[in-house]
């Protein structure tokens, strides 16, 4: 083991509460509404600098995906040319989050590595500053660099802090990938939701509107909501595949979770409107 090893950096899950489609931008891009919590199930990253500039990734991943299109080191190289530090870092994922599924981990990892070697390598770079280097890697990164529970809009850069209710969730995770791209340009997704304001954000409908076509092409995202339903009121999180089922308490979601039947996995977390990241910070 490295002496200089930085341990256990979260990267925390998040669910959209709510997916609200509201408009297609001329570029293609849509307008979104959305509710982003984190859950307190994580990825894991350690650290060690170096004063070589090289920049290594240690991971079981790069079985599916090549280190080079690994977001942990696209976003540790872009706080370097941003920043023109000379250190570099060896890093090692303990990835625990499952991919393509809605939940965000690639973002998540992403927004880890630029929050961590900006602490690690010093070079003082502002949460926006940061969120700003995350945005060019993908939408859900500034969130997670934030670390608050957010109402965002636009495509998800522009963040509210909210206090969301903080249940507990039992997420079943279909085994299949839904690309976000095929489902934005999917003819008949509605993209008519009208805008909320924040004054009715916690009175309002909240739904998802991808969800009906993703369950409509995606049989295993369709009976995993089917059983869910039963138990308790249930979403499908981002573009999908996972949907999640919410509960007042732990027991509540245990006891539901003992009755998945074969065929269907998941597991149970706790919704968090401060993320397991930023308490890591604090922690410090
Ligand atoms: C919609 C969300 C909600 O959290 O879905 P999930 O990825 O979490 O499922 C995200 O914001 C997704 O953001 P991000 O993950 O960066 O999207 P990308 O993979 O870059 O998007 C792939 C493609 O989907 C389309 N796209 C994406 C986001 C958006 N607001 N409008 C779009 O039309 C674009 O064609 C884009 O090229
Ligand atoms: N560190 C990473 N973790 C997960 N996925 C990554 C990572 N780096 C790159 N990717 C790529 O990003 C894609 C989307 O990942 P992920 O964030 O898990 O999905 P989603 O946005 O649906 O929650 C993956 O299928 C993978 O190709």
């Amino acid at each position: 083991m490295t002496s200089n090893r930085s341990t256990a950096w979260p990267a925390p899950a998040k669910l959209n509460l709510f997916l609200h489609v509201n408009g297609r931008r001329v570029d293609g891009y849509h307008e979104l509404q959305t509710l982003f919590q984190f859950i307190d199930y994580c990825d894991s990253l350690d650290f060690a600098v170096n004063d070589s500039g090289t920049l290594t990734l240690h991971s079981e991943m790069e079985a599916v995906v090549a280190n080079s299109d690994n977001l942990i080191l696209k976003a540790a190289k872009s706080l370097q040319d941003y920043t023109g530090t000379h250190q570099g870092a060896e890093i090692w994922l303990d990835k625990k989050l499952p991919m393509g599924g809605g939940i965000g981990g690639g973002s998540s990892d992403a927004a880890t590595t630029l929050v961590a070697l900006n602490h690690l390598w010093n070079t003082q770079l502002s949460q926006d500053e940061l969120a700003k280097i995350g945005l060019a890697l993908g939408a859900d990164v500034p969130v997670f660099i934030n670390g608050l529970a957010a109402f965002a809009e636009g495509v998800g850069e522009k963040l509210i802090p909210v206090e969301a209710p903080e249940n507990w969730y039992l997420i079943l995770t279909p085994d299949v990938h839904v690309s976000t791209a095929e489902v934005f340009n999917d003819p008949l997704l509605p993209r008519d939701t009208p805008k909320l304001s924040m004054d009715d954000l916690m009175s309002s409908d909240w739904h998802n509107d991808c969800q009906p076509r993703v369950a409509e092409r995606y049989p295993q995202v369709a009976k995993a909501l089917a059983w869910l339903i039963e138990y308790a009121p249930s979403r499908m999180t981002g573009t999908g595949a996972c949907v999640f089922g919410i509960f007042d308490t732990r027991q509540q979601a245990e006891q539901v979770f003992a009755k998945l039947p074969a065929g269907l996995c998941g597991f149970i977390a706790k919704g968090t409107n401060k993320s397991p990241l930023a308490l890591r910070l604090t922690q410090r």
